[in-house]
């Protein structure tokens, strides 16, 4: 039976996207399409040795601009400095578009997010006035608060997509707040973050049908699924829009091969091509009560708790970042250059 490589068999029907503010790790990998990052690997990514050089130019970028920004705090403001100039790297290893998220302890406030996803976009032009911020993705959680920011920044030309997803509701809301991707997170957030955490049930089924959903209401928005747990998951979702993958397990893609006969055998988006029946849905957009109840009660309260749990898990990550980022400002060695 032939077999095929399962890098280039994802790579021949979904998008492949790297998950990281590492730019040497995607510097390693080759090109992708487009790159995300997050309030945990920015945790883990500023720490390193190898970051020093980033993170006191961004400290010393974020002194300077300050009095710009000055509503927030010192510390506040050099993580999203820093997290640009992450970003910034990574993006130079991508054919597209590269990703930053709000400060997610705003996920419940649409002006908080608006006025941030703005700053994002001036810090990156004060970085680099030559890069093109179209290229430059915020990425909001799928909140109620979330997507009327998404709907406002759209008119403002910011791009925009809806992460911590869980359920058809959220992906209805995002598709027409006018983001233009979605990240449905397969499985928890916390199954990353906590060892031997289970999610008892991973959302597959919704990357299918929301991806159905938007082709059958000929919305742009594209679906790209995260937070997948094996090999297997990532060849079932095979034909989605995009994937989202880790560089480790980018590297295991790479070295394995596996029957091609099997391979498509396995595929979610293949099975459901045959159904060709619409599914009609509710709209949401203009609807902030029937959307609360829809989505309260997705999954028996659960869509809505894993929502809320992701968000704070990244708010942690956000607040030992802020940590790190003000105790390296207090170190006494440490002098602002004036840029
Ligand atoms: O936020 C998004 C997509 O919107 C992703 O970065 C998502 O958070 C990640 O896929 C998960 O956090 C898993 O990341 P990792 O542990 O594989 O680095």
């Amino acid at each position: 039976m032939p077999t095929v490589n399962l890098l280039e068999y994802l790579n021949s029907r979904t998008l492949v996207d790297i998950d990281t503010y590492s730019a040497e790790a995607s510097k390693e990998i080759g090109h992708f399409q487009d790159a995300t990052g997050n309030q945990l690997e920015m945790q883990a990514e500023i720490v390193k040795p190898s970051r020093s050089a980033v993170l006191k130019r961004s400290l010393a970028l974020a002194t300077t601009i300050h009095p710009q920004f000055a509503n927030l705090s010192l510390e506040e403001l050099a993580v999203e400095v820093v997290g640009i100039e992450l970003a910034l790297e990574v993006v130079q290893n991508v054919y597209g578009n590269v990703h930053v998220m709000i400060n997610p302890s705003y996920a419940y406030n649409t002006e908080a997010i608006v006025a941030n996803a703005k700053r994002l976009h001036l810090i990156c032009q004060i970085i680099d006035p030559d890069f093109d911020t179209s290229r430059l993705v915020t990425k909001i959680p799928t909140t109620w608060e979330g997507m009327q920011a998404a709907r406002q920044l759209k008119q403002s030309g910011i791009k925009t997509l809806a992460t911590t997803l869980f359920s058809m509701e959220q992906a209805i809301l995002a598709g027409e707040a006018g983001c233009i991707s979605i990240s449905p997170f397969v499985h928890e957030l916390k199954t990353e973050t906590y060892k031997g955490y289970k999610d008892s049930n991973p959302i597959l089924g919704v990357c299918v049908q929301a991806q159905q959903f938007y082709r059958q209401n000929s919305l742009p928005t594209r679906v790209k699924a995260c937070v997948t747990l094996s090999i297997d998951e990532l060849i079932m979702l095979a034909g989605v829009d995009a994937l989202t993958i880790a560089p480790t397990v980018l590297k295991e893609l790479a070295a394995t091969e596996r029957p091609q006969e099997e391979l498509e055998g396995m595929s979610l988006f293949a099975k459901t091509a045959k159904a060709t029946e619409a599914v009609s849905y509710p709209s949401y957009i203009d609807s902030e009560s029937g959307y609360r109840v829809n989505f309260a009660a997705r999954e028996g309260g659960k869509a809505q708790f894993k929502t809320a749990q992701a968000i704070s898990l990244f708010c942690d990550a956000r607040t030992a970042v802020e940590l790190y980022v003000k105790s390296q400002l207090e170190d006494s060695s440490y002098t602002p250059i004036t840029l």
